[in-house]
């Protein structure tokens, strides 16, 4: 199973030493964000059944609730190197590119900035995370420290054969001379299904259409391994 699904097996990697109380305050707040989010799917789940039939233990709920695969991180940005160019090309993604998560749904925390180790607000109020619209617009999602924000995956669009919408977003590094040295640290709650869940593909797939077979099935677990070589391997 480990080497099969290495991505979702492996064992956690506590820093005891050096921040003994990490665990169980990523764990609590792990779980808090889970929670939450079973809540977020619940309503999606409501939405999407007013669309398309769905069977029971088939919504986003029941899927959520059932996996083995939620995966919390936390994430750090390193200081943005100074650019010579105010009026850099590709600005807005500077700190992370334009993508969709793959799984169902992703809770974050708002970034925390800091500079040499100590906690600031950020000198730049257009750095941050940006997400794309339906309709094409490009919004900063503004959320507070004591607010979760949800963002829909590719698998969730894929599986509501595209009643909901994995949510485009990217995040921007601080500019000017005030953004030197600036760093920013997040928690991210990747909730998907279990490696063993079928993922019945819609007939009119348009997300990563190659890697599907023609009959249209494959767990979560092949279809991510298939992704994660799409990405980093290039195989396919
Ligand atoms: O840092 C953030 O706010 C978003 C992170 C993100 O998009 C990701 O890890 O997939
Ligand atoms: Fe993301």
């Amino acid at each position: 199973m480990c080497t099969m699904y290495a991505s979702y097996c492996g064992a956690n990697i506590w820093p005891q030493d050096a921040l003994p109380e990490l665990e169980v305050a990523f764990k609590a707040l792990g779980k808090l964000i889970f929670d939450v989010g079973l809540l977020v799917a619940y309503h999606c789940d409501r939405y999407v059944s007013r669309g398309m039939k769905m069977q029971k233990g088939e919504g986003l709920e029941q899927i959520l609730l059932r996996s083995r695969c939620q995966k919390g991180r936390l994430l750090y940005y390193f200081p943005a190197q100074p650019s010579n160019h105010e009026e850099d090309g590709d600005s807005m993604s500077s700190w992370c590119g334009w993508h969709s998560d793959h799984g169902s749904l992703t809770g974050l925390t708002c970034g925390m900035f800091k500079r040499n180790g100590v906690e600031i607000s950020c000198p730049d109020s257009a750095a941050g995370l940006y997400i794309r619209t339906r309709s094409g617009e490009i919004v900063k999602a503004i959320f507070g420290e004591d607010e979760i924000a949800y963002q829909i995956g590719e698998t969730t669009e894929i599986l509501s054969q595209g009643y909901l919408c994995a949510t485009p977003h990217c995040v921007r590094a601080p500019k000017g001379k005030e953004a030197s040295g600036v760093d920013r640290s997040t928690f991210a709650l990747f909730m998907q299904p279990d490696w063993d869940e079928p993922l019945n593909f819609p007939e009119d797939v348009h997300i990563h259409k190659e890697l599907i077979p023609p009959k249209g099935s494959l767990t979560f677990g092949e279809y991510s391994e298939m992704l994660f070589d799409k990405y980093y391997h290039k195989k396919t």
